[in-house]
């Protein structure tokens, strides 16, 4: 069984379908990728799955779960984090600080000081660890964020746009930690639009258009797919 399955999911605005009948599904061990051009639905399928807002149709199912009608918080006790495209962290706390209140809001929030201190370390962050949030280039402000989803060790993370203002050099570090939590077998579902970053580091992508899931596969397939390209196209 998959660690999570969408299914027949269902978004309206008004009369506008921002997401129509979707289904999709990720594994524990596995980078997921979900691409599409803008206003595909990504974001939208993001809000669905991990609660903030409740689909027309359709299920989401989290480890077995139906988590459908379940509000954030509770599917986060069942191990989901996400990152926003919009940045949220605290500004004014540094950048420990903004790690040390994501871990104290986990299960191990007793060792919530080593948590921090490991995160700093995995991600490279120990120049810049006093730092205050708000003073930091929006590259590491990302990763900061990625930090503070990894800080309650969940088993699905969902990552909307984490390489947006990366550099190239914080881009391939970046591919080498998701494929490292991926080998700790967290479910990585990645939004993401460095399409080289996402060919190489997804083992499925997903690919959505006007609300509909046009394409799924390796992305040595998704890359040639007639749909993709044209709605790819048709976006440029
Ligand atoms: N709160 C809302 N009210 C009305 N329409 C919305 C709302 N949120 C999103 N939409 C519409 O739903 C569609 C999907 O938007 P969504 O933000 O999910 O796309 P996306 O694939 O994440 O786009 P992008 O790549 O630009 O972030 C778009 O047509 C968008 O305008």
């Amino acid at each position: 069984m998959a660690l999570l399955e969408v299914s027949g999911v269902t978004v309206r605005f008004g009369g506008h379908r921002a997401l129509d009948g979707v289904a999709l599904t990720a594994d524990a061990g596995r980078v997921t990728g979900l691409i599409g051009p803008n206003g595909a639905g990504k974001s939208t399928l993001f809000d669905v799955v991990s609660g903030l807002r409740r689909p027309n149709t359709g299920r989401v199912v989290l480890r077995g779960r139906d988590v459908t009608r379940f509000g954030p918080a509770r599917r986060a006790r069942y191990g989901l984090a996400r990152t926003f495209q919009r940045l949220e962290l605290f500004g004014r706390l540094s950048v420990r600080d903004n790690l040390l209140v994501a871990a104290e809001l986990g299960a191990e929030r007793r060792h919530a000081a080593r948590t921090a201190t490991e995160i700093v370390d995995r991600l490279g962050l120990g120049e810049v660890a006093d730092q205050p949030a708000d003073a930091l280039p929006t590259g590491v402000a990302r990763l900061v964020e990625v930090g503070r989803a990894l800080a309650v060790s969940p088993a699905l993370l969902l990552l909307d746009e984490p390489a947006a203002g990366l550099d190239a050099e914080e881009t391939d570090r970046f591919a080498v930690l998701l494929r490292a939590l991926a080998a700790d077998g967290t479910a990585v579902v990645l939004v993401e639009h460095d399409m080289a970053l996402v060919m190489h580091v997804c083992d499925d992508i997903h690919v959505l258009d006007l609300g509909k899931v046009i394409a799924v596969g390796p992305p040595d397939v998704v890359r040639r797919d007639e749909a993709v390209l044209a709605a790819y196209l048709g976006d440029a």
